[in-house]
């Protein structure tokens, strides 16, 4: 079976796009992989399907698979490709969506200047809903990983993540420390692993070891709880520039049970035509 697809990316963490709002396209987590594999399939860190709306008041459902398989909940980089793959494929008129994803509905808004903002929603903190394993609900908090402990904030944009503050990210031992927080026992459905170089108030470096896909170029969710945990702890201010390996975001937060709003690019790459077996 032949499958159309949009390559996309926000930032560099690159996307296949699939338009499953005619007909239902069946993706099993060896399918995925086998799309995602960069020497023997498309190549991506995400696999991204739009479909049709299955609840009143919303205007489609969008799904994100990690290009190890598994579906997961939220995808911030995504959500503002999503609202360009609609938009410029004529899905609908509106520039500003609303979408449900695994973990509620979002509202990416395709402006004027082509840059989209996504109201990612109000970050969620408490422990047992990240789902993080602790019996405090501090904001800084130690987890030991391999030979040393490293403090961690614990935010979900919908989808779990781990902050710590570094003093320099190039410096930072993303691969090794990453892969062991992703598969650390107290995230129970694992973590995406976030490492921060706070610059000045308004602007950070960060770089992000993700669940499913290891370190991208930009992660847009990650970027939003690193904001989150910046200012929790009383190291930023809103609005924060924060540079990625692949470009920049701008996130904005009012505080704590308000949304966080992102803002950054959505490019398309090439249209293409698969075979799925
Ligand atoms: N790249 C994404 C996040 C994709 C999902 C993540 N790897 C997870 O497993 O939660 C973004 O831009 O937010």
């Amino acid at each position: 079976m032949k499958l159309r697809f949009t390559k996309m990316h926000g930032l560099g963490n690159d996307f296949v796009v699939i338009d499953a709002t005619h007909a239902p396209v069946e993706l099993t987590p060896p399918r995925v992989r086998a799309i995602a594999d960069r020497h023997f399939g498309v190549g991506c860190d995400q696999l991204l399907v739009v479909e049709p709306a299955s609840q009143p008041g919303v205007d489609f459902r969008y799904r994100i698979f990690n290009a190890d398989g598994g579906e997961v909940e939220q995808c911030g980089n995504g959500a503002r490709c999503f609202v360009r793959f609609v938009h410029d494929k004529g899905l609908s008129g509106k520039r500003e969506i609303r979408v449900e994803t695994r973990s509620g509905v979002i509202a990416p808004r395709l402006r004027e200047d082509g840059l989209v903002t996504v109201d990612m929603g109000v970050p969620e903190l408490a422990p047992a809903r990240i789902p993080f394993l602790s019996d405090s609900d501090a904001v800084v908090q130690p987890l030991p990983v391999g030979e040393v402990t490293v403090a961690i904030t614990a935010v979900s944009m919908g989808n779990p993540h781990a902050v710590q503050v570094v003093a320099d990210v190039d410096a930072a031992p993303v691969a090794e420390q990453g892969a062991l927080i992703e598969r650390h026992q107290r995230f129970p459905a694992r973590v995406n692993a976030g490492f921060m170089q706070v610059l000045e108030p308004h602007r950070v470096r960060l770089r992000v070891f993700e669940r499913g896909a290891g370190e991208t170029l930009a992660c847009g969710t990650g970027a939003c709880a690193a904001v989150v945990a910046g200012m929790l702890r009383g190291l930023l201010e809103s609005p924060v520039r924060v540079e990625t390996r692949g470009g920049e975001l701008e996130i904005a937060w009012a505080g704590p049970d308000t949304p966080v709003l992102m803002t950054g690019p959505a490019v398309s790459v090439f249209e293409g035509e698969m075979e799925l077996e």
